[in-house]
């Protein structure tokens, strides 16, 4: 199992209400998977600016002074928005790694949900009611973005094994199925460099597009390489700040429906996952086919 929902608008009159269509959606594919749930939201990047989302379990401790802190320890404005166990640092773009290496010695505990300029990610253990209620993801206006509600088959039930995975800047993942060959891939990708937060088979999915997208190759070309190079069952869904990708293994026995409007690209698990989507009774309705990559890029 596992739910899986996303939304690309095309419409920017749709923008506001984002964060209200996603949770809907999740909510609905609750039964698909009762462990966690987590959704990313990519919103219109601010020029010159970045975000670095963290997560902690103690979050009074952590956050009171973090902004503060971490302006400090980078020489740079920061602001910071607590929402729950996760705050959004913002802070000028060129000095995002070094707001990353600061906040290793700053917040030992702290973990990094993403980084980028338009992508936020906030994910906890938990229902998909509960945890987009946490994070108040009604309320968020966005582009375009993903949401996971997972039932565990490879790692540990935690936070950092929720999905999204984020394993680049502006880079997300979310997966239904399992990997049958991600500990030789994870292998491969840490000699390359790449570095890993759990034992999750999706997090190497995550990482294998990030990697090839940093040698250089399209999100098209990148997604198109799982379906030679990961073996197991997978629906994939991907998010970058600009797009928006699907792929199914060549079996594809993880459902999948799509819909497209003038107003929007959506994903759903199962169809039911779309029916409060506005036009769509009129919307082009279809199962993406196996071992093909469907993106869409503004
Ligand atoms: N049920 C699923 O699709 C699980 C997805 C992934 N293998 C995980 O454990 O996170």
């Amino acid at each position: 199992m596992c739910g899986i929902v996303g939304l690309f608008l095309k419409d920017p009159k749709l923008e506001p209400n984002l964060g209200a269509m996603l949770t809907d959606m999740l909510i609905t594919m609750t039964d698909r998977g009762p462990d966690s749930a987590g959704i990313a939201i990519y919103g219109r990047p601010e020029k010159g600016r970045a975000k670095l989302t963290v997560q902690s379990a103690t979050p009074d401790a952590d956050f009171e002074t973090l902004a503060a802190d971490l302006g400090k320890a980078i020489a740079a404005k920061v602001t910071g928005t607590a929402k729950d166990t996760h705050m959004v640092l913002e802070l000028p773009d060129d000095r995002l790694d070094a707001a990353r290496h600061a906040l290793r010695s700053l917040r030992p505990n702290a973990k990094v949900m993403s980084a980028g300029e338009g992508i936020e990610i906030y994910k906890e253990v938990g229902l998909p009611k509960d945890v987009a209620a946490r994070f108040d993801i009604a309320h968020m206006s966005g582009t375009h973005g993903i949401g996971h509600t997972r039932m565990a088959t490879e790692s540990a039930v935690t936070t950092m094994g929720a999905h999204p995975f984020s394993t680049g800047s502006d880079q997300c993942l979310v997966h239904n199925g399992s990997l049958s060959n991600h500990n030789s891939v994870r292998r491969v990708l840490k000699q390359a460099g790449m570095t890993f937060e759990t034992e999750n088979d999706t997090e190497v999915a995550a990482a294998f597009i990030s990697h090839k997208l940093q040698e250089g190759a399209k999100l098209g070309e990148a997604m198109e390489a799982t379906l030679t190079d990961l073996d197991g069952f997978f629906t994939f869904v991907v998010g970058t700040k600009n797009g928006f990708g699907v792929v199914r293994d060549p079996i594809a026995c993880k459902p999948a429906v799509m819909a497209e409007t003038d107003q929007y690209v959506a994903f759903g698990s199962e169809y039911r996952a779309m029916v409060n989507l506005p036009g769509i009774l009129s919307a082009r309705v279809w199962e993406p086919e196996p071992a093909t990559v469907y993106f869409w890029e503004r």
